[in-house]
């Protein structure tokens, strides 16, 4: 059994557009956050769906408030989206209505049809769809066929953009009740679409015949009220095997109905500058809605609803073809569409206001198909559901189940190829911690055969030297460790002071684009008091300046160690230079071969005196005497003698070659460490170009600070003083807004009272009708209660609409005042010729921001009054006092009041007008005043 549920209502607020900003409106309306609740001035209210503003994000209306509608077409359930608002409100823009075919631009016919479709697609199988679309306007009260092929060359109208109204071609088509009480239009086209694309060309072909025209407030408005409704019928042709849970589809057909409306807006005369045709399309719009508003109130009222009260649907050709979509069988969505300017404040409340009663209206929306299929359906339903249980328990679960497997397996693959990476990268690390050893290691080898060599040299013997290598050995070590450490911290030097450079050279660019981008950004805050920003921008800069000084002796201390170290590395390497080279190797070279010389001579001589020997000994008889025999063996020892010092000369001899190869190599030593020496002291002289130029930059940039921070100073207290004088010209305008701000609130306060005992006398008025009795001063007192209330609506309007005006002006000048502080930062100028200084031009903007802020909440508190003042004109209508005449003496008696309250209200209108007068010229007068005063500070 299908219960009646209500109406669900969303509200969009769209974001403030460029003509709004351009006046300087500020949002109005606060969503509560997490709640689907707006305020607005002191009025709250609740809703089904908040979008915008902070509320939910626009782009979610279709999902949360519409797919269920698309939704529930397919179970056979009418629907109906319904946009309302106000002119401009982004109705049309939320609706797509403006649809030409290129993209969705987000609005929500579009999505519907590719929702549709895509349905339509997956269900071909298992249902057969027949869907129609119709597209009509009701236009100065007259329905027409948006898709009329007869009526498809439309005229132009007036206005500056694009405008159709009905040409001699259209004919209107007449609304047509059937026999059980539904409304049908007669001869209206329903085109059969089969593809998204053929809908959206219908809809875009609606579109452009639809009668638009340029306003003030919007300069493509809807000037009439269009409805696009699709229509689906669906049977079932086989068993579903897509999946979709459309159960209600039996072998009955379901034929429902989506209506998609897009209401002209609701506007005000004065505010739209309408005239001429223009004026009379927007009367018969708000003719429209007014009858809208009053089918809605009397739906929306539960007393009225419950007592079975008649709801006028017949007022208007719009309620009646709306009759099912508000309190029948629809489900219902209304957006109402609202801007949040502050300009907008009435008429978003009472937007807002009858969104609120929206949401009271109950439909009873049901499947609209043969109630003997119902049965049938239902049992097939059950059936269904059955066989999908069984299938269920049946496991038919094995693709997942692959699914998972499949995904588990590549999280191994991954897992270990993520691990093979690790480890790689865990050797290639070792490699390399064990090359540096090695580097390390033959750096210290080969220093310690330098320090060998140079032992050598100094005539050390080889044990002394050997003893001496292993202490040398870790001080070499130590040594060189030392050098690469300093190496590192260099080269870590050398990139924090690229990477310094660079960031200070960003700084530097950035800093204008940033002091620019907070300009456009804050340019309130930013010139809140020009002296807290020079206090402020000394203090930044002052912390800025002390770090950057920090950073700079810090880097100089680091240049010098590394300087100082460089030094002493050089002292070293030179010393040891010197001990190779004080030598005199060519000295000692002479020497050395002297000596192997000598050595070969005394060789020589011994090897001489050995064949002598040799000869003496072979002369000798064998067979001899004793004196023989002594003097062979004195020549044989002799001989051993001598041949031991050969040997000897020829071990010194080796000994004097080994010497002179480890001299040469010594000198290649040497050379080695010229070189080496060379280039630490180019490294030496690289540092020390680079302290310079550090030290040059930052006395640059030093400089350049103080300069900048001088004119700062001076340009602060220029500033200061002209603050001073703002301030005091920003207090006296403060001073005469909130005078005025307690004037219209003395007008609204008034205004209500006078509401208040109009609502009295309107009842008292009532009872005395009822009671039969003559009533007639009851009347007269009301209509003078009426009259006085008119007089004051006046009034609180006419402060309204000043307002207005006043923000505008303001707004003009902020504007004016940026777009001429942008040209002088694009013209890198601080000072036009003849126009204000910054600080001054910001101090202005910032005053009338401030005003143009207390103006706004004023604004919002007036809307509240007069949109109460209205509510009550339309609840109090003087309509049924009429009635209270019942004789000719009454109509008489009647009409001798009405002349005299007509006479009376000439000579108050009249006072109202001089009064008027001398507030205009009062304003104009100070307006003046400020005007010399700025030039004077100027
Ligand atoms: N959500 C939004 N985001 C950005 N701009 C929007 C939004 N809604 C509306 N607008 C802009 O606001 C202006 C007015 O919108 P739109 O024409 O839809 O208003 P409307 O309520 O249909 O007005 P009318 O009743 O006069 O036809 C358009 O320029 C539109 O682009």
């Amino acid at each position: 059994m299908d219960t009646p549920e209500c109406v669900r209502v969303a509200v969009n607020i769209r974001p403030l557009i460029t003509p709004e900003l351009l006046l300087g409106c500020t949002d109005c309306i606060t969503v509560i956050p997490g709640e689907p609740q707006v305020q607005i001035g002191s009025h709250s209210f609740t809703y089904d769906y908040v979008y915008g503003s902070k509320g939910s994000p626009s782009s979610t209306v279709y999902d949360e408030c519409v797919a269920p509608l698309v939704d529930a077409i397919f179970h056979g359930y009418n629907a109906t989206v319904l946009a309302y608002g106000q002119t401009g409100s982004g109705k049309t823009y939320t609706m797509g209505t403006n649809y030409n075919g290129e993209g969705s631009n987000g609005g929500i016919i579009p999505k519907v049809m590719e929702s549709i479709f895509k349905r339509v697609e997956k269900m071909k199988d298992s249902t057969e769809y027949l869907i129609r679309i119709s597209f009509i306007e009701i236009f100065k009260e007259e329905v027409f066929d948006l898709l009329d092929p007869n009526s498809a060359i439309q005229m132009k109208g007036e206005g500056t953009s694009v405008s159709k109204p009905a040409g001699p071609a259209r004919v209107p088509i007449q609304i047509r009740e059937t026999v059980n009480g539904g409304i049908t239009l007669a001869g209206v086209t329903e085109a059969e679409v089969r593809t998204k694309e053929e809908m959206g060309s219908y809809l875009s072909r609606g579109s452009l015949s639809r009668a638009t025209g340029s306003t003030n407030m919007n300069s493509q408005s809807s000037r009439s009220h269009a409805i696009f409704t699709i229509t689906m019928e669906q049977k079932k042709i086989a068993c579903s095997t897509s999946g979709e849970d459309i159960d209600d589809v039996g072998d009955d057909i379901l034929c429902a109905k989506l209506h998609l409306v897009d209401l002209a807006g609701s506007e005000r005369a004065k505010r739209t500058c309408a005239v001429g045709m223009r004026l009379k399309e927007g009367i018969h719009i708000n003719k429209g809605l007014l009858a809208l508003g009053n089918v809605i109130s009397a739906l929306g009222d539960e007393k009225k609803r419950k007592e079975g009260g008649h709801v006028p649907y017949r007022d208007s050709k719009l309620t009646r073809l709306l009759q099912d979509s508000l309190g029948g069988n629809s489900k219902t969505v209304m957006i109402a569409c609202v801007s949040p300017a502050d300009t907008n404040a009435e008429e978003t409340l009472n937007t807002l206001k009858y969104a609120n009663r929206a949401r009271n209206i109950q439909n009873k929306a049901i499947i609209n198909r043969d109630p003997m299929a119902a049965q049938m359906q239902r049992m097939r339903a059950q059936i269904e559901q059955l066989q999908a249980e069984l299938l269920f328990y049946r496991g038919d679960a094995s693709s997942p189940f692959d699914e998972l497997q499949i995904l588990k397996h590549k999280i191994c693959l991954l897992e270990a190829s993520s691990a093979e990476l690790q480890r790689e990268l865990q050797e290639r690390r070792v490699t390399c911690e064990i090359l540096t050893q090695r580097a390390i290691d033959s750096q210290v080898d080969k220093d310690k055969l330098i320090l060998k060599l140079e032992g050598a040299r100094k005539g050390k013997s080889w044990d002394e030297i050997d003893s001496n290598s292993d202490q040398d050995y870790d001080l070499v070590k130590a040594y060189v460790s030392k050098i690469q450490e300093l190496e590192g911290e260099l080269s870590l030097v050398k990139n924090h002071c690229n990477s310094k450079r660079s960031r200070y050279v960003n700084c530097v660019e950035s800093d204008d684009s940033k002091l620019h981008s907070t300009n456009e950004l804050f340019p309130c805050l930013n010139e809140l008091s020009s002296d807290c920003d020079t206090i402020a921008v000394d203090v930044s800069d002052d912390a800025d300046d002390d770090e950057k000084e920090l950073k700079h002796s810090s880097l100089q201390e680091k240049l010098d160690r590394e300087l100082k170290e460089l030094d002493r590395k050089l002292e070293q390497k030179e010393a040891e230079m010197k001990c190779y080279t004080s030598a005199d190797t060519s000295v000692l070279k002479q020497h050395y071969e002297k000596k192997v010389h000598e050595l070969e001579l005394q060789k020589r001589a011994l090897q001489k005196e050995i064949e002598e020997l040799r000869h003496n000994l072979a002369n000798i008889p064998s067979a001899s005497d004793d004196g023989a025999q002594k003097l062979k063996d004195t020549y044989l020892q002799k001989l051993n003698v001598l041949e031991a010092q050969v040997s000897e000369l020829k071990k010194k001899q080796d000994a004097q070659a080994q010497l002179l190869r480890q001299k040469q190599k010594s000198d290649e030593a040497a050379r080695r460490l010229q070189d080496e020496v060379q280039r630490i002291k180019s490294q030496k002289v690289q540092l020390q170009h680079k302290i310079k130029q550090e030290s040059e930059q930052f006395r640059l940039w030093k400089a350049s600070r103080e300069k900048e921070v001088l004119q700062l100073k001076k340009e602060g207290r220029r500033n200061e003083y002209e603050m001073h004088k703002l301030l005091a010209l920003n207090q006296r305008q403060k001073m005469v807004v909130q005078r005025k701000t307690e004037e219209a609130n003395m007008v609204t306060k008034r205004l209500k009272e006078l509401l208040e005992s109009r609502k009295a006398s309107s009842r008292e008025t009532s009872s005395a009708g009822n009671g039969h009795g003559p009533g007639i001063q009851a009347l007269m007192q009301a209509i003078e209660h009426e009259l006085e209330v008119t007089v004051r609506v006046h009034e609180v309007r006419s402060e309204y609409e000043r307002q207005m005006e006043e923000r505008s002006r303001m707004a003009m000048e902020i504007a004016r005042l940026k777009e001429e502080a942008e040209m002088l930062r694009r013209s890198n100028l601080s000072d036009g010729p003849d126009s204000m200084s910054p600080g001054a031009r910001n101090s202005r903007i910032f005053a009338l921001e401030n005003m143009l802020a207390t103006s706004s909440s004023t604004l919002v508190s007036m809307a509240s009054q007069l949109s109460e003042a209205e509510e009550h004109e339309r609840v109090f209508s003087g309509r049924g006092r009429w009635n209270q005449i019942r004789s000719l003496a009454d109509a008489k008696n009647l009409m001798k009041f009405l002349f005299n309250l007509a006479s009376s209200s000439r000579c108050l209108l009249r006072d109202k007008e001089v009064d008027c007068r001398e507030k205009d010229s009062e304003i104009r007068d100070l307006k003046e005043k400020v005007v010399k005063r700025i030039w004077n500070w100027i």
